[in-house]
């Protein structure tokens, strides 16, 4: 049987990962496929890095463009990164010329995704991306195929790795930020430029890929996102105290006849939802229906293996000669806006850091009254040298009024810094 040739550019975590899976199971892929699946081409930056596999008989592209361009590939994977550069003009090349593409790249198919479902369309060859949303939890095909006759109204969860692992070793070993993101990079978790791991953009590239399948492709820049760096040992100690979990979340979700209610932040998640027991490098993603209720499923978000397990799969869809639209409909419609939050309603949770004297309470609850924001529990801890850390959480109040407290609670003389606020996410239960 005629194999099902690769050209591969990028050779780092995943890239690796994937010609180790290609090799370990070539039997049972070739099973699986109808087909040998192999390796024949590959592109990365140096030719002589010990990679600890070897590159023997495999041709050698300087350029991904090139690779893409090569005669004698029946597929093009990119596992380089970036929504530009060489990645871009590489997935361009070939889905220009009908070659199917495979890809990892969130960042690449959240930004360009419309545009390059056109192209794949107009060649008549298609671009897959299950290691794109949350590694090697299948993810798309969840929603793409499983769920193919479904309504959604919410599709989202836990998708970034690098801040579930995190946020889970800062509550339960007590060490800091940075020492944990070093270690979440050294396990190959973590993006080349971090931030875009603990500002939420990775979760956001991937919510905007599950919301492009489940609902409509959204404009990327209308999502509103905000990532984990303000979350400190105090807020995790308050959660833990309240009954609740900090996670970083993303959630799109369709309420009849509005705009899309779309966002990446980290909320406090009740400690007895399902959701909240996901720790570490594990992602969840979840999902509601009218027809199939409400499905969430877990498992590695970022890494070589489970990602690897992810991109070989789509290639085994396509030695099965599957032919799928790229956002599981025919025809590619333009992106949509995300619908404002300022009405959107919720129980919040707001830190402070405050002078610990007579008075403080009293100012921040006027505060509050000022602003029409019930409180439903107050907390108090002892912070450094006369100052405390008071902790609130309000009764269901529109975001835009809280957001306006917080303001108004940063103005006042006994409070430092900024308020930290986060949605108290109940729904996931
Ligand atoms: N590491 C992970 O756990 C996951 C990564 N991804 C995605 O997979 C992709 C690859 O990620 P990693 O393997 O972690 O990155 P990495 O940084 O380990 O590897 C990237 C590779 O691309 C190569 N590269 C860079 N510029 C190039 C160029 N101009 N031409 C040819 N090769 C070039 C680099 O030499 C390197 O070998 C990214 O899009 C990432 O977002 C997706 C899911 C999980
Ligand atoms: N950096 C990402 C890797 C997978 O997509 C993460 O931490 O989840
Ligand atoms: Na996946």
């Amino acid at each position: 049987m005629k194999p099902l040739r690769i050209g591969l550019a990028g050779l780092g975590t995943v890239g690796v990962g994937v010609i180790k899976l290609l090799r370990a199971h070539a039997e049972e892929l070739s099973a699986r496929g109808g087909r040998p699946v192999e390796v024949v081409a590959v592109s990365a930056r140096s030719r002589d890095r010990d990679r600890g596999i070897s590159l023997d008989g495999l041709r050698w592209h300087d350029d991904p463009v090139s690779l893409a361009q090569d005669t004698e590939i029946d597929v093009a994977v990119e596992l380089i990164g970036g929504s530009e550069g060489p990645a871009r003009l590489m997935v361009e090349a070939a889905l220009g010329r009908g070659i199917p593409v495979v890809t990892a790249n969130k960042a690449l198919v959240a930004l360009h995704g419309s545009a390059l479902a056109r192209l794949a369309a107009d060649n008549n060859t298609t671009l897959l991306f299950e290691a794109a949303v949350a590694g090697g939890i299948p993810a798309i095909k969840l929603v793409r195929e499983g769920l193919a006759a479904e309504r959604l109204d919410r599709v989202g969860g836990i998708l970034n790795g690098t801040c579930n692992y995190i946020l889970t070793e800062m509550r339960t070993s007590g060490r800091d930020f940075s020492d944990v993101l070093a270690e979440a990079q050294e396990k190959g978790y973590a993006e080349a430029e971090p931030s875009t791991d603990v500002d939420g953009w990775d979760a956001a590239h991937k919510l905007a890929i599950l919301a492009g399948i489940a609902f409509n492709p959204i404009r990327f820049e209308s999502l509103p996102v905000e990532g984990i760096r303000n979350v400190t040992a105090a807020d995790l100690r308050f959660a833990t105290e309240l009954g609740y979990r900090i996670k970083l979340l993303g959630l799109a979700r369709q309420h009849e006849g509005k705009a899309l209610e779309a966002w990446v932040r980290p909320c406090m998640v009740p400690v007895v939802a399902p959701i909240a027991g996901v720790e570490g490098v594990f992602n969840a993603v979840t999902t509601s229906g009218p027809f199939s209720g409400p499905i969430t499923i877990s498992g590695r978000g970022a890494g070589e293996g489970p990602t690897a397990s992810a991109v070989v799969a789509d290639l085994i869809d396509l030695a099965r000669g599957a032919s799928l639209p790229v956002w599981g409909v025919g025809a590619v419609s333009d992106a949509v806006e995300c619908g404002s939050l300022a009405d959107v309603e919720s129980a919040f949770y707001i830190r402070l850091d405050v002078a610990d004297r007579s008075g403080t309470m009293a100012d921040l609850t006027s505060v509050l009254r000022d602003h029409d924001v019930s409180v439903h529990f107050v907390s108090q801890h002892e912070a450094a040298s006369g100052r405390a850390y008071v902790a609130l959480v309000t009764h269901g109040v529109a975001e835009s009024a809280v957001r306006e407290a917080a303001k108004g609670l940063a103005a006042l003389p006994a409070v430092n810094g900024e308020p930290l606020v986060l949605k108290i996410e109940d729904s996931l239960r």
